[in-house]
């Protein structure tokens, strides 16, 4: 009989018998294995923490108690035991549940996230507000080796260690971020660093004493002992989390539930800041993820017998594919050329540059406020660093790039990824605002490929420049279209006029550029004539030829995969209100809102982003009814 069935809240999984727990294990993984073959999925990070979620729910009482997951990828196991088993076959869909903890779902998950390292400050938060109000609950946050790496994380940690209130910290530690953990924290947490350090000590000893006379040889030996177990103590992770005033628990195994429990009963009944250090095995359960963790991070629709990912339909390569090997052939010509990367080089395409290149590559960790002004600094001495980082990552490093990079007028080149919607993350993770939080900064260009051939002209373009640029592109395939083998660099500002017409004007930026040429055609064959351009900059703006085709019309029309805030139809209009021309304007593009999850296709459709939608709000614009 399934346990999993009788499972509909916490409280029926405290009812469970001890005995029947690795049971319900199981049944959760199976579950979250089924479901991520179908619809993708942060399959690996969820089979990791079963157990430790289950001890959690049977040892605290959520949601009086606070459970805050840290990024929110790794909490399937929370999601089914809180109320969503029957839907959890919709996970990450239209409409579906989240990938990551939503407050409008359960009154469970306490804090929405996606972005990482931030569970230590709002746990924080939770314990202060909860003493204000003279409440008893506990605040527990859950957050994972690669996660530390994030300073928002340290900044937490140092105020709330600081502050000493009853506050449980988990240290999920499973050794890997995406990729590879990298950094001085992740090998301070390594068990292996250490004691590797420990033995060759003693060995080195017990060789050197061997040729002592015996005596003396067996009292020197104890005594090396006596150094290994201090030095033990000094190079353990408690020595870190105790001097950030935490009391530190562990290293203990995140699959033996009774170990689990029993450490949580403990650290339940103290009142102050504790760090439990569980070690735990990334993707435990399904061999293809234990073997593969990285490539099942965060992956689409599989096999399950044999692990074998299922591609697409489309054989075009991706535009990060594209960037990556353009990267590559750049750096071969300009020995000045570097790259950095926040803790994501499989996903940016930089894994052939770092084998290519291992001393100009820079994977900084989930740092990508260190990253941008990493850049700056190398900048600075006359190298050219291209920082490839998913659009809303970006968004973390504001500040740096104004205040770092732009202020300074340095040539950094900043290669965003997953611009525009990128499908079933969601909110947390579409790259609809860089348009609106980079054009206003001072002394930076931007802009925007057409295709995957115009790409690398940009990207050419953008090492050639000798200030701040950034170029975006988004998730997935791109057309197909040949590739240039002489790469170019482009005019800046300039524009690109696709297609005559007489009766108005549709500029695209980007990837709205062949939907716009899409619906251009669709409409002449019902006898609107439509000029199409493809903007290609977002700044400067190719004010000359806007503005002709603005005074020539009276009437145009922006298409963006953006924000319509401040983006790049807002700049246009901005032109025109500065040169005083008057012309009737439509902005196509998101609207003042979070977009939700789903297929990219669908969401574009959803938004009247693809030709159909385009199609039918500029039939609107120049023949209303
Ligand atoms: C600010 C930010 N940058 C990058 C990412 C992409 N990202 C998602 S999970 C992850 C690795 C997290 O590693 P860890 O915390 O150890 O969790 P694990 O997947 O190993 O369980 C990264 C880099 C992110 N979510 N947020
Ligand atoms: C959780 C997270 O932030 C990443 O794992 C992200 O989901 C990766 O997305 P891509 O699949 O677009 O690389
Ligand atoms: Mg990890």
């Amino acid at each position: 009989m399934s346990l999993l069935n009788q499972i509909n809240a916490p409280e029926d999984l405290k009812r469970l018998p001890q005995a029947d727990l690795p049971k319900l294990a199981a049944e959760i993984r199976q579950l979250i294995i089924e479901t991520c073959a179908k619809n993708g999925g942060h399959i690996a990070p969820s089979l990791g923490v079963v157990e430790l979620t289950i001890a959690l729910h049977k040892v605290f009482n959520s949601p009086e108690d606070k459970l805050i997951w840290d990024v929110g990828h790794q909490a399937y196991a929370h999601k089914i035991i809180c109320g969503r088993r029957d839907s959890f076959h919709t996970l990450r869909t239209l409409d579906g549940i989240s990938g990551f903890p939503k407050r409008c779902e359960s009154e469970h998950d306490v804090w929405e996230v996606g972005h990482s390292s931030t569970s230590l400050s709002a746990a924080t938060g939770y314990a202060v507000a909860r003493d204000l109000a003279g409440k008893q609950n506990k605040v527990v946050a859950v957050i994972g080796d690669g996660s530390m790496t994030g300073g928002i994380a340290f900044e937490g940690l140092n105020h709330a260690g600081h502050l000493n209130r009853d506050l449980v910290v988990v240290l999920n530690d499973n050794e890997m971020s995406i990729a590879e953990n990298v950094g001085a924290v992740s090998g301070f947490l390594s068990r292996t660093s250490s004691s590797e350090f420990i033995h060759k000590f003693k060995r080195e000893t017990e060789q050197f004493m061997k040729h002592a006379k015996s005596d003396m040889g067996n009292g020197v030996i104890r005594f090396a002992r006596k150094i290994e177990n201090s030095f033990k103590g000094l190079f353990t992770p408690a020595m870190l989390f105790q001097a950030f005033g935490f009391e530190y628990i562990g290293p203990i195994d995140g699959h033996d539930l009774p170990l689990l429990q029993e450490t949580m009963e403990r650290v339940k009944k103290l009142d102050t800041a504790v760090l439990i250090h569980v070690i735990t095995t990334k993707g435990k359960g399904y061999k293809p993820a234990e073997q593969n963790p990285s490539l099942f991070h965060g992956v689409g629709p599989f096999e399950i017998e044999t692990g074998k990912v299922l591609k697409g339909k489309g054989g075009a390569a991706s535009y990060t594919a594209i960037f990556g090997n353009t990267l590559a052939r750049l750096a071969e010509e300009d020995e000045r050329v570097v790259a950095i990367t926040a803790a994501m080089p499989d996903g940016t395409g930089l894994t052939n540059f770092a084998k290519q290149y291992p001393g100009r590559f820079f994977d900084v960790g989930i740092a990508e406020q260190h990253g941008a002004t990493f850049a700056a600094g190398l900048a600075c001495e006359g190298k050219k660093p291209v920082f490839a980082v998913y659009s809303t990552f970006l968004q973390r490093a504001y500040d740096q790039v104004l205040h770092d990079v732009c202020i300074q007028n340095l040539p950094v080149v900043f290669a965003l990824d997953r611009g525009g919607v990128v499908g079933n993350d969601g909110p947390t993770h579409h790259g609809v605002f860089d348009l609106s939080y980079l054009r206003h900064i001072p002394n930076m260009t931007l802009m925007a490929p057409k295709d995957e051939n115009e790409l690398q002209h940009m990207l050419k373009t953008a090492i050639m420049h000798s200030g701040p640029i950034a170029l975006r592109y988004p998730r997935g395939n791109g057309y197909g279209v040949p590739l240039d083998q002489d790469l170019k660099p482009m005019e800046i500002g300039k524009a690109e006029l696709l297609r005559e017409g007489a009766d108005g004007v549709l500029i695209a930026l980007g990837s709205m550029v062949y939907p716009a040429l899409d619906a251009a055609i669709a409409l002449a064959a019902e006898g609107l004539n439509l000029a199409v351009v493809n903007a290609r900059f977002v700044k400067p703006l190719d004010a000359e030829l806007l503005l002709q085709l603005a005074k020539r019309f009276g009437k145009l029309v922006t298409l963006e995969e953006n924000a319509l805030q401040g983006g790049f139809g807002t700049a246009v209009l901005e032109l025109l209100e500065e040169q005083g021309v008057q012309a009737q304007v439509l902005r196509i593009g998101f609207p003042d809102q979070y977009i939700e999850q789903g297929e990219q296709h669908e969401l574009r459709a959803m938004h009247g982003l693809d030709k159909d939608g385009i199609a039918k709000s500029v039939r609107m614009f120049f023949k209303p009814a």
